[in-house]
């Protein structure tokens, strides 16, 4: 099947830098996307976007380009709840990959286990209204109820302005809640702010609730680009970035959303993007937390000592 590009779509971007900061030993890349290909895994007739391809080859020829030892290759909404390129990746990835999928309300035992076969270790909800349609709460509640036998999580994606009403609804969860992308705070807001005070509280009186400290590349407003060898890109996400990573040591997680769906500016050079881990997690044993340790617990944990 032939798919045409969302008008003005950014390709990602070719021949990323070799990244100067040395990830630790065993880094996991915890948040990216495989997208089709489309002939192969065609995109969902609810996308609201079509992108293009990016095969699981090509992340995992991005994985070693970069130095990560794993990635977890979370369900975009292009696909909707069609997760079969996602589980595609997951078996071709010689355990290096676990996933986060997309279901529905009618999806039997019988494909989660098979889903749990293939490395899938949560769900993912999203809120965000660019994304996706509207799902009621009540059957996303029964699904996190659902998949919690399994041991699986719950990944929510949301606009900081929304957390007010999704707060119940979030605090309900039965089980490990992965925030993406800090919740998308707005960063020309002050870090000690009304805002994004909330979202701390929403992690310190949530000892399930981690984050993702993804992303700088959306979020930032006015930071230097990760381009031309920029080595302090996105200046103005590090302070929020590291706030959390430095509260909540043992509860966050990194990755470098490639393929980038949806940017209108620019590309990143994903070795660049790396480089940025230093900024938000400064000691060795914080980006070890960050990029071993804690994704190790979440998505490989029988093969974490101890
Ligand atoms: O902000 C976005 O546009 C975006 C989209 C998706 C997706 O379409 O799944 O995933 C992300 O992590 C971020």
């Amino acid at each position: 099947m032939q798919f045409q590009k969302t008008p003005g779509w950014l390709d990602w971007y070719q021949g990323p830098s070799k990244p100067r900061f040395k990830l630790p030993v065993g880094a996991v890349d915890a948040h990216c996307h495989v997208f089709g290909p489309g002939e192969e895994f065609p995109y969902a007739p609810e996308r609201k976007y079509t992108p293009c391809d990016a095969s699981k080859q090509q992340l995992f020829a991005l994985r070693d380009q970069l130095g990560f030892a794993r990635n977890v290759i979370v369900q975009a909404t292009c696909h909707g709840a069609d997760n079969r390129a996602l589980v595609d990746a997951l078996l071709h990835s010689d355990g290096k990959a676990r996933g986060v999928a997309t279901v529905r309300r009618d999806v039997c035992d019988e494909e989660l286990q098979a889903m749990h076969a293939a490395g899938v270790r949560g769900v993912r909800f999203n809120f965000v209204k660019r994304l996706v349609d509207f799902t009621p709460k009540d059957e996303l509640m029964e699904i996190a109820g659902r998949i919690a036998k399994f041991g699986w999580h719950v990944v929510i994606y949301f606009e900081a302005v929304d957390l007010p009403e999704l707060w119940d609804f979030f605090t309900g969860l039965p089980t490990t809640v992965v925030v993406d992308h800090m919740g998308r705070p707005d960063v020309s807001k002050p870090l000690d702010g009304p805002e994004f005070e909330l979202f701390l509280k929403f992690m310190r009186q949530h000892p399930n609730v981690w984050s993702k400290v993804s992303c700088p590349e959306r979020l930032s407003l006015s930071g230097p680009k990760a381009l031309d060898g920029e080595q302090a890109a996105y200046r103005d996400v590090v302070p929020f970035a590291r706030r959390v990573v430095e509260e909540f040591p043992d509860r966050v997680l990194w990755g470098t959303d490639w393929p980038h769906p949806n940017l209108k500016d620019h590309m990143p050079d994903d070795g660049l993007l790396v480089d940025f881990i230093p900024h938000i997690a400064p000691t060795a044993e914080l980006q070890q937390k960050l990029l071993v340790d804690n994704p190790m617990r979440l998505y490989w944990p029988e093969q974490v000592k101890g």
